[in-house]
């Protein structure tokens, strides 16, 4: 594999080709500069041919002074050629059908033709002194005589770069590895993927493509993109740099940090056990990995990744599976000792409660230890007395909160995209003077059916320290339940900050 591999990202171009998902110029241009920060290489912008709107997003992009070099995408056709001059565009990434089902049956062109306008739209690229790179689509399917001719071709032409995507992502590694292996026999200039994950494959298939010669990978944050997506950039990352020791310019400290903003301007949320950016991917429940984990993070963890390394944070979460090591651990976190007899009956009160398919929160095992202790934990820092808010298809949704905190009355208002997110600023600011909290973990779920359904608001919530506490509450109204879970988190921390003074 070539030491230094380059990473072309598409989330902006195939990503937001993904059914359903439309970007806004303003949301463009913020993955974009952040982008930017991760170190992508280049960064294709968008298909400025396809609307006005993508096309002065595309601009935009090339005139934001980015290190990165932006790409913009065309047919083999003049005009899109003239539209993605028109933007400034570091690079234009131009493409045709090569395969015999997709050149038959969609643009209907002999071999020869298809040969042609290749040829032509690299020339006329390279006459506008602008960088190129040429894909022959579905080259997967296609004749690799044929591929390697197109290829040689577009060579000779001039062009800088080639691609060869797997779009309908039927590879297997062991082909990936043979075709790029082939096609890099034949021509001189670097060579670029783009695998679909139509099987689940598209990370493995880039890294053969990869061990095969390949200098560059096509990604999207998050895998988004048509159909079942396109390889997902935090994996082929972090494959390429801790398992194959490979270096990219990606500084993955930026990784969940770029996930987290691409899946809120998609609506595309990762599931938990989503690698390296899930809320998951560094959680360890099990009794058996806790203690390991907790003794040394590299018996049940890779180790060549840490959660430092991508931006993320390890997690010991309790639930029926846990052990009395991670039960003690998060104790002591809270600041709460017990005797040997307390520390198991907290671990059996505990699996009983997950017994019963709950989620257990830290604001559950603090109610646990009281319980066992026989005393009162917490002092209750906080007690809310009124929440209002106020939201209509005219009125920006507001929130007032009241609250005896400490011994002194407070109250509080915000605004907010909805009531929840009103709600939850409006007690932010409320005990701004006390401490300072970021949410970092937000799900709301129905736990019955219908429109009077109960709902249940998980929330976890973070200290300037770092500390974080989960906490959970129910009720038939969500704003309700999302400042009960809140209070509930903020008074455990603010406990937690009493004890850790006190000591
Ligand atoms: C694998 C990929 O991801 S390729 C990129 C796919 N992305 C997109 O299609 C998103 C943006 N696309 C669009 O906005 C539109 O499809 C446009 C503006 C590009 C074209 O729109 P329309 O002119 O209405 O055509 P439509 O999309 O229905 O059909 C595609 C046309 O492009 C032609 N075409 C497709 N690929 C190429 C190519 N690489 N070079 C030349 N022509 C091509 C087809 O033959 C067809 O031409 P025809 O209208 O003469 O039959
Ligand atoms: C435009 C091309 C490279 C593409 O997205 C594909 O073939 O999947
Ligand atoms: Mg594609």
């Amino acid at each position: 594999m070539n030491k230094k591999i380059t990473i072309f990202d598409t989330t902006l171009r195939d990503g937001e080709q993904t059914p359903g998902v439309s970007l806004t110029n303003d949301q463009k241009l913020k993955i974009a500069r952040q982008l930017d920060k991760l170190g992508i290489d280049v960064l294709e912008a968008g298909f400025p041919i396809s609307s006005e709107g993508d096309k002065q997003s595309v601009k935009a992009i090339a005139n934001e002074g980015l290190r990165l070099d932006v790409c913009g995408l065309a047919r083999v056709l003049t005009k899109d050629l003239d539209t993605c001059l028109d933007t400034g565009v570091d690079m234009i990434h131009t493409f045709v059908s090569t395969s015999d089902i997709q050149r038959i049956h969609t643009i209907k062109k002999s071999k020869e033709e298809v040969l042609t306008m290749a040829v032509d739209a690299v020339q006329y690229i390279k006459d506008h002194g602008v960088k190129c790179m040429f894909s022959a689509m579905d080259a997967t399917r296609t004749d690799l005589d044929y591929l390697t001719q197109i290829y040689k071709a577009v060579e000779g032409a001039g062009c800088d770069i080639i691609n060869v995507p797997d779009t309908v992502g039927i590879m297997s590694p062991s082909r990936m590895y043979h075709l790029v292996g082939a096609v890099s026999k034949e021509i001189r200039i670097p060579i670029d993927v783009h695998c679909h994950n139509d099987f689940g494959i598209a990370v493995a298939n880039s890294l053969m493509a990869a061990e095969a010669g390949a200098s560059q990978i096509q990604v999207t944050v998050n895998g988004i993109g048509e159909r079942a997506g396109n390889a997902n950039l935090a994996e082929v990352v972090m494959c390429l740099q801790s398992i194959y020791g490979a270096k990219t310019n990606i500084n993955t400290e930026y990784l969940l940090e770029t996930s987290k903003m691409v899946e809120k301007y998609t609506g595309i949320h990762m599931p938990p056990n989503t690698p390296i950016v899930g809320e998951n991917a560094f959680a360890h429940e099990s009794g058996i990995h806790t203690h390991g984990v907790l003794t040394k993070a590299d018996t049940f963890e890779p180790g060549i990744m840490t959660p430092e390394m991508v931006g993320h944070k390890r997690r010991i979460v309790l639930g029926k599976h846990a052990g009395k090591h991670a039960v003690q651990k998060s104790l002591e976190d809270a600041g709460i000792q017990t005797t040997d007899e307390q520390l198991d009956e907290i671990v059996r009160r505990i699996k009983a409660i997950a017994d019963k398919g709950k989620r257990i929160c830290d604001a559950d095992l603090h109610a646990v230890a009281a319980d066992v202790l026989g005393r009162n934990l917490g002092s209750e820092t906080i007690k809310l007395k009124e929440l209002s808010v106020m939201t209509s298809n005219l009125t920006t949704p507001t929130a007032v909160v009241r609250a005896i905190v400490g011994d002194e009355e407070a109250v509080a208002s915000n605004i907010g995209t909805g009531p929840v997110d009103a709600a939850v600023k409006a007690v932010q600011q409320m005990i701004a003077g006390y401490t300072k909290v970021k949410i970092r973990d937000f799900r709301i779920e129905a736990i019955t059916g219908g429109a009077d359904a109960l709902a249940e608001v998980t929330i976890g919530v973070e200290d300037e320290d770092g500390r974080v506490v989960t906490a959970h509450a129910a009720s038939t109204d969500i704003v309700t339940a999302s400042v009960d879970a809140l209070i509930t988190a903020i008074n455990i921390l603010l406990d937690k900050k009493k004890l850790w003074n006190m000591q």
